[in-house]
């Protein structure tokens, strides 16, 4: 396994009187895909900032690829890929063409043609980055961040706002870096980018990490098959616990949503619904099924995932 590519240990960030980081640990590992989950305002583009060198840490300590991201800024560079949210890109930058020089200033750059084919970026070669849509602006921006085939790319929200096919595009690149070694870190508000892709999911709130494992781990601990629905808020669950066969778990992680766990079959859903029959309550949305990590983030930080 060898090194890991970033370990962070115990990070502080302030903003004046704001605490956004707050005695985060992380450690990501090499040719592996670790996600960063959390709400908004949770800390985690701070972190990840951090681990850029475009932050100093308050307290606490940061290593990239066995570096330190501030002081050593200069040797990292050349080895670490970064997408920005907002671009990043110079305003006037032209499409392919700036790809091309970035590529040129790299000693092993991917191959520029497949990367634009991959990423459909083609067509684009003299447009100016303004001119191009959102999700245009975006593919490049995850295409500068690799073209110089770093060993550890950083990854904000790639995925925000692009359409399906471009999405997938994007998850399939994600795919082919891993493949090839690359550390990828990327922080996303969605639940099925980090079940599909990630290797390991760092759960942020409060600017502290409140769980972490593979998407696998983090849906079964603790839990068996859930069934959830959507109702009038602040329903009577100690009602209807009594009413469920001993061990069920009944809980409203988020106002108005509930989520019942045990051993799930025809009865315990059965029962549920008697239950919701007998106090005039519609279940909308029921649905029974493994835990997901939308679940599991509702019970941890008691908030949507979602902006
Ligand atoms: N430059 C800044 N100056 C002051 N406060 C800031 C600054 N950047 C972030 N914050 C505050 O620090 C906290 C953490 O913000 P951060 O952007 O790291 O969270 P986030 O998890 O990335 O959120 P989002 O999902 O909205 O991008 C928030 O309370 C935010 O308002």
């Amino acid at each position: 396994m060898g090194l890991p590519a970033v370990e962070v240990v115990d990070l502080v960030k302030r903003y004046g009187a704001v605490t956004a980081v707050d005695g985060l640990s992380l450690t990501v590992a090499r040719g592996a895909v670790t996600a960063v989950l959390g709400p908004n305002g949770a800390g985690k583009t701070t972190t990840v900032e951090c681990c850029e060198g475009y932050r100093a840490p308050d307290a606490g300590t940061v290593r990239v690829l066995g570096l330190d991201p501030v002081r050593d800024g200069h040797r990292l560079r050349p080895r670490v890929g970064v997408m920005l949210q907002q671009g990043g890109v110079y305003p006037s930058s032209r499409g392919t063409e700036m790809l091309r020089h970035v590529a040129r200033l790299h000693a092993h750059p991917l191959d520029v043609d497949a990367l634009v084919e991959r990423l459909g970026l083609g067509g684009l070669g003299r447009t100016p980055y303004r001119r191009m849509s959102g999700g245009q602006q975006q593919r490049l921006a995850l295409a500068l961040a690799v073209v110089g085939r770093p060993e550890l790319v950083f990854l904000d929200e790639p995925t925000a706002g692009l359409d399906p096919q471009a999405r997938r595009a994007t998850w399939e690149l994600v795919e082919a870096l891993r493949a090839d070694g690359v550390a990828v870190v990327l922080t996303t508000h969605h639940m099925d980018e980090a079940e599909r892709l990630a290797d390991h999911v760092v759960v942020v709130d409060h600017g502290r990490v409140v769980a972490e494992g593979s998407p696998a781990v983090l849906t079964t601990t603790g839990a068996e098959d859930a069934l959830r629905f959507s109702g009038p808020p602040s329903l009577d669950l100690a009602g209807l616990l009594l009413a469920l066969p001993e061990g069920c778990r009944a809980s409203e992680p988020a106002r108005g949503q509930y989520l019942v766990e045990g051993p799930m079959g025809p009865q315990l859903l059965a029962t549920v619904t008697a239950w919701c029959a007998a106090h005039g309550v519609m279940p909308e949305g029921l649905s029974v099924g493994r835990r997901t990590l939308e679940d599991v983030f509702l019970e941890l930080t008691g908030r949507e995932l979602r902006a």
